[in-house]
């Protein structure tokens, strides 16, 4: 998913208002992603952008409101404050937003617009008049005290205190930035070299991105200037999908060979089962408990041109056996449902969504998908390990934990633990082989 705001083609009012209420949904729970899907086209990318910088802004207007509406405005108010805060922020750091008397004119014309907010117009006007006052005089200062703008939950910055002491802040802090546009060039079409080219004809920079965690990568691709898909050079014929570099390196560990049958344990949307299928013309089952997302890995395979009789898109829980033929498996993929906490970069309404107690339930489902999945490999196969999640507990104590329940487990050389940078997101692998005749 990119961010930024490429068209503006929605008035920036009519955006503010959408974004207020997309931040509302997610408060009351609901996915961003789900969210953005329902909007049209022309509003995504604005609403997109406003949203995810109000979401990676959190802390920061929330103390600005605070400051001048001391008892806690209803929520309508607070949200829209809560988007148009940010733009300020935006152009304070890099020049490239909106004027300020353009935000400040726009945020009331939302406000006035919107029933909800309607009688807090005066308000609205008078709090982003001293809002961007403050943030103009602040902006060469740095943020004290905390230089994390993003909220995390207590629990999640103790987590990560606790078990990353030395790098957790920097870890945060580089997970409230924008993250760039990674792309995988489809092998089967284009070699990245090429593929550079025509991005380059289009007037589109981008960078190779050579390796990560010690795995080569040959089709990935940097743009730190996102585009919006529809600008990238075949993309609707299936010469490239958006995949983060931290990604891309689950098919190369698997090594798919011709006519390896495979499973794809947890796939939808089917990045990862695309990009095997672009290495290697493999016998392939796309496993997925979700029916809606299930859609997208057919859809995925279509776009990339992979489809054949040796693909199966299959409806089913890999925690369990009905689904199953009984043929056993090569090698396995089990890209596991988890918190999620390693690509924060890009859905920044994660840290909004998780409780607590989401970490426990989510190695219980981990757990009954690595034992079911490992009695469907054959002797001799591969099994691979990955979450996006930066808690061991999803992580490494889980590869612990399946060591010591199976003895026939070999753990081979994988990168373990990845923490995010700005060319990766965060990923855990785990690498096994089944020993047998
Ligand atoms: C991390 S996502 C997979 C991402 C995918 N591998 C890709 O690269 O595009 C995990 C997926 O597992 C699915 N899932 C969760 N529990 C499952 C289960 N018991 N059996 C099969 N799929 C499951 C979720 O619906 C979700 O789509």
């Amino acid at each position: 998913m990119t961010d930024q705001a490429t068209s503006r083609s929605l008035p920036l009012s009519e955006a503010i208002t959408i974004s207020a209420q997309a931040i509302g949904e997610v408060m009351l729970g609901r996915s961003l992603t789900e969210v953005l899907d329902q909007l049209d086209a022309h509003e995504r990318p604005i609403v997109q952008s406003l949203t995810f910088d109000t979401l990676r802004k959190w802390v920061r207007s929330h103390e600005l409101i605070k400051q001048f509406i001391p008892k806690t405005p209803p929520v309508e108010v607070e949200y829209l404050l809560s988007v148009a805060i940010p733009l300020f922020l935006q152009s304070s750091t890099d020049g490239k937003g909106y004027a300020v008397h353009t935000i400040v004119d726009q945020a009331v014309k939302a406000c006035s617009e919107y029933e909800p907010t309607m009688y807090a117009k005066g308000l609205v006007n008078a709090v982003l008049r001293k809002v961007s006052l403050l943030v103009q005089e602040e902006a060469n200062r740095p943020y004290p005290p905390d230089p994390i703008p993003m909220f995390f939950p207590p629990w999640w910055r103790a987590n990560l205190k606790k078990n990353y002491s030395k790098v957790w802040h920097a870890m945060l802090i580089q997970q409230a930035q924008r993250a760039p546009l990674i792309l995988r060039v489809n092998s089967q079409q284009y070699t990245r070299a090429a593929y550079q080219d025509l991005l380059s004809e289009v007037g589109i920079a981008a960078e190779p991105i050579e390796d990560i965690a010690g795995v080569s990568l040959d089709s990935a691709l940097l743009l730190r200037e996102p585009v919006p898909v529809s600008e990238l050079p075949g993309f609707y014929s299936g010469a490239v999908s958006v995949q983060d570099a931290g990604a891309q390196i689950a098919a190369i560990l698997l090594d798919p060979k011709p006519g390896d049958r495979i499973l794809d344990a947890c796939a939808a949307p089917g990045g990862k089962t695309a990009h095997l299928l672009e290495l290697a013309q493999c016998e392939m089952t796309a496993l997925e408990l979700d029916g809606e997302r299930l859609g997208k890995i057919g859809g995925n395979l279509d776009r990339l041109r992979l489809q054949s009789d040796a693909v199966r898109v299959v409806r089913g829980d890999a925690s369990k056996s009905a689904w199953w033929d009984g043929k056993l498996f090569d090698k396995i993929l089990l890209d596991a449902p988890c918190s999620a906490s390693g690509i924060v970069a890009r859905h920044p309404d994660i840290p909004f969504l998780r409780r607590e107690a989401d970490i426990g339930a989510l190695q219980l489902r981990q757990r009954a998908i690595l034992a079911q999945s490992w009695k469907m490999l054959k002797p001799g196969g591969l099994l691979l390990y990955v979450t996006c999640s930066v808690f061991p507990e999803e992580g490494e104590m889980q590869a612990l934990w399946f060591s010591a329940q199976h003895a026939d487990a070999l753990r081979l050389s994988a990168p373990g633990q990845i923490l995010p940078t700005e060319t990766n997101d965060g990923f855990y692998y785990a690498l096994f082989k089944k020993n047998g005749p």
